[in-house]
């Protein structure tokens, strides 16, 4: 197995663009896809993730050209939904922004598909997703475990009409249904049961479809009203806002050990939820300055803090290991579906923690960290999960080196993370 020795880093200081966000490229290719009319979309991630949405657009028939290094790509929308005459297989990795959207998506399309995925998908809730949509008249069946891919799905027209869905696992479900909604017949309503978990990737599902023409009736998101029988329509251009999850790991850098970090590609008004990981760093005692095209952390003593962080489910993690720079317990909140991401995160996290010398509570649906005296040198397990990889590469702003296990998994969204961490390493 491949390993990454960090040697210990006595400072950081520098720029860093973060490559695009993998929430806004898989929404806005399946958008494109769907819409009436060419998109052009920029700073498109080329991660892992992306490859899927990709591979899964070319057998669905989509045309779509990529510039060399791509991160360009130009979609020739299909004015509605996916019509498919042969009985196609997606195999979409451990991609959820792919798997969830595309199974509503191929609901209410035209042919028979099959979406299967990595091992760890099949360990992945879809259930609540499947559910909803039979309400609304979908064909699906499972292949194997029942609630879990790989997934059957003979796609034809769907009624719509009232629709609830369980929002307590995942938003993703609400989010695939948001987006496949306006190809429906009827209009419909849908109905969040449940207490609605990572709201602010709502926001980023709501703002996108509006960019590609269709609003959403928000009613406090308990319900939602789309009217049915809509068509995207490309906005021409599509530019993809910097990855803030992928920003976190170098703003944490900025606070444990700046120097003053700067990360561009995001800004105080970017979409993506996770820019509020940078108040979460400045309720611990970082210095942020929020500007409208970059967010900038210089370090400070850092404070332990209690939150909950279910709005900032993937930047949470990136604080589990700051935590370790912090005095005090750190306690992370109301962050149960760890569980059912890249791998069981609070098992993963509180494992590794541990290996480093931390004092570590594991509850159902939270952790708490107390940082040891001095950071003991370990090699970190990544269970396949590009975040454990990431995160744990801040032990080594500590005067104690860290090892990194199978470093390559960063390449679901961030593939050459390790070499832009390294170029603020002074
Ligand atoms: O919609 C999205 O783009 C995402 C939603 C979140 O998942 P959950 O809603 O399952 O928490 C997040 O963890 C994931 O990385 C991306
Ligand atoms: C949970 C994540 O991914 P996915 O989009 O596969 O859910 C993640 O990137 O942290």
């Amino acid at each position: 197995m491949d390993q990454l020795h960090l040697s210990p880093i006595s400072k950081v200081d520098g720029t860093v663009n973060v490559p695009g966000s993998k929430s806004l490229s898989n929404r806005a290719l399946l958008l494109a896809a769907l819409s009436n009319g060419e998109t052009h979309l920029t700073n498109l991630l080329d991660s892992e993730d992306i490859h899927h949405m990709l591979n899964a657009l070319t057998k669905l028939n989509v045309s779509y050209r990529l510039s060399e290094c791509k991160t360009q790509c130009w979609v020739t929308g299909n004015a509605g939904v996916f019509n498919v005459p042969e009985p196609v297989t997606l195999f979409l990795g451990n991609a959820g922004t792919a798997m969830r959207p595309l199974c509503a998506a191929l609901a209410c399309s035209q042919g028979e598909f099959e979406l299967t995925g990595e091992p760890r998908m099949e360990e992945r809730p879809i259930g609540a997703l499947v559910d909803s949509l039979l309400q609304a008249g979908a064909d699906i069946d499972y292949l194997k475990n029942a609630g879990y891919p790989p997934l059957s799905i003979k796609g034809h027209a769907l009624k719509g009409g009232s629709v609830t869905v369980d929002g307590s696992v995942s938003s993703q479900f609400l989010t695939a249904l948001l987006m496949s909604a306006p190809l429906f017949e009827n209009d419909t309503t849908i109905v969040i049961s449940g207490d609605l978990v990572s709201k602010p990737y709502i926001d980023i599902t709501l703002h996108t479809m509006a960019q590609f023409g269709i609003n959403v009736e928000n009613q406090n998101y308990q319900q939602f009203v789309v009217k049915g029988q809509q068509q995207y329509q490309s906005p021409g251009h599509f530019m993809v806002e910097g990855d803030a999850s992928s920003a976190s790991y170098f703003l944490a850098a900025g606070a444990i050990k700046g120097g003053t970090v700067r990360v561009t590609g995001i800004g105080k008004n970017s979409i993506q939820g996770d820019i509020r990981f940078a108040e979460v760093l400045e309720q611990m005692g970082a210095k942020v300055n929020w500007q409208d095209d970059f967010i900038e952390v210089t370090s400070a003593p850092l404070t332990a803090v209690d939150l909950d962080m279910n709005h900032i489910p993937d930047a949470a993690m990136t604080i589990a290991t700051t935590a370790l720079f912090a005095t005090g317990t750190t306690s992370i909140r109301n962050i149960y579906n760890w569980r059912v991401k890249e791998t069981d995160r609070l098992a993963a996290m509180s494992c590794e923690l541990r290996k480093v010398g931390a004092t570590v509570e594991e509850g159902e649906d939270f952790i708490t960290i107390t940082p040891p005296q001095q950071l003991l040198h370990a090699e970190i397990d990544t269970y396949n999960d590009h975040r454990v990889a990431m995160c744990f590469s801040l032990v080594a702003l500590s005067d104690t080196a860290v090892t990194i296990n199978d470093p390559g998994c960063t390449a679901k969204t961030f593939p050459d993370y390790f070499d832009r961490f390294a170029t603020i390493c002074k």
